[in-house]
């Protein structure tokens, strides 16, 4: 079943529940903020403090950054692009059979859209519910210039705990550490004792996430950059939206088109970013 719903306060989401998942969707952003199997804990971590308010980004499930990740040359532009916090529509909803259900949301260029990035654009996002999450993020360039875009699917994954998280499938891959901006090599697994906030480059293998009592994997298509990131201890206490401890149940793996993984889209051409998690 898919059913339009709204918060008290007036933001509006999709709820989408079939016979082997439920997922919740916002229209601001296209942001997905929960995914779980039937009969199993949420995939996704969602702050118990987030924010559902009209121009803030949510805090966790999957924000799209886009057309740029990260900070824009221009710092008065919004940090992540501006796909986050706009309006979408909801183009299409459909179910395949009682185990998978689709939705298709989709951002065009605006009059706001042209002042911050002078392209014009219709970016959809198509998620399937099943079994996996799929999610698809096509760019269609309907400019006659061509443009280059950064952008990710910002998973905030669920956590039992921190300590116990190890993320296999980056061994030997070279990455950029956004906390010292040096270009760096992984070597083995990576685990988490303090803040971790890198951009693994040329990434072609499924990476895998190990926690206590679950394993969760990540097939990206289209994309050779992985963003891993938690803020730890100091970092959280200056975010927007978390709890001080929120960092020991929370690691984001971002499917990602990011720094040297940039993608031009020609006129007329799409380029379409896919992660299935499972
Ligand atoms: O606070 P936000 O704009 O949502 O960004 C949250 C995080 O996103 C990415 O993972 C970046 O690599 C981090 O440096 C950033 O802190």
């Amino acid at each position: 079943m898919i059913t339009h719903k709204k918060l008290p306060n007036g933001f509006v989401y999709i709820e989408i529940k079939n016979s082997a998942a439920e997922a919740k969707i916002a229209l601001q952003g296209a942001h997905l903020f929960h995914y779980a199997r039937v009969g199993e804990e949420p995939i996704l971590w969602l702050s118990e403090v987030s924010d559902f308010e009209t121009g803030k980004a949510i805090r966790g499930g999957v924000p799209i950054c886009w057309p740029w990740f990260g900070f824009s040359e221009d710092k008065a532009l919004p940090q992540h692009g501006f796909a986050r916090t706009a309006m979408w529509d909801c183009v299409s909803c459909s179910e395949a059979d009682e185990k998978s259900s689709s939705v298709i949301l989709r951002l065009t260029h605006s009059q706001e859209s042209l002042k911050m990035w002078p392209y014009l654009f219709e970016l959809d996002l198509h998620v399937t519910i099943s079994d996996k999450l799929t999610m698809e993020l096509k760019t269609t360039n309907l400019d006659c210039n061509p443009f280059s875009i950064t952008q990710a699917l910002h998973t905030y994954f669920s956590l039992s705990h921190i300590s116990d998280a190890v993320i296999k499938g980056l061994d030997k891959k070279p990455y950029l550490d956004a906390l010292t901006w040096k270009d760096e090599v992984q070597e083995g697994d990576i685990t988490f004792n303090q803040e971790v906030d890198r951009v693994y480059q040329e990434v072609d293998r499924e990476i895998t996430l190990y926690d206590k009592n679950r394993t969760l994997h990540v097939r990206n298509e289209n994309s050779s950059s992985v963003v891993v990131w938690n803020p730890w201890i100091e970092k959280t206490s200056r975010m927007s939206a978390m709890n001080k401890d929120a960092y020991e149940h929370m690691l984001c793996i971002e499917s990602a088109n990011a720094f040297d993984d940039a993608r031009v889209v020609k006129p007329q051409k799409s380029h379409t970013l896919k992660t299935v998690i499972f």
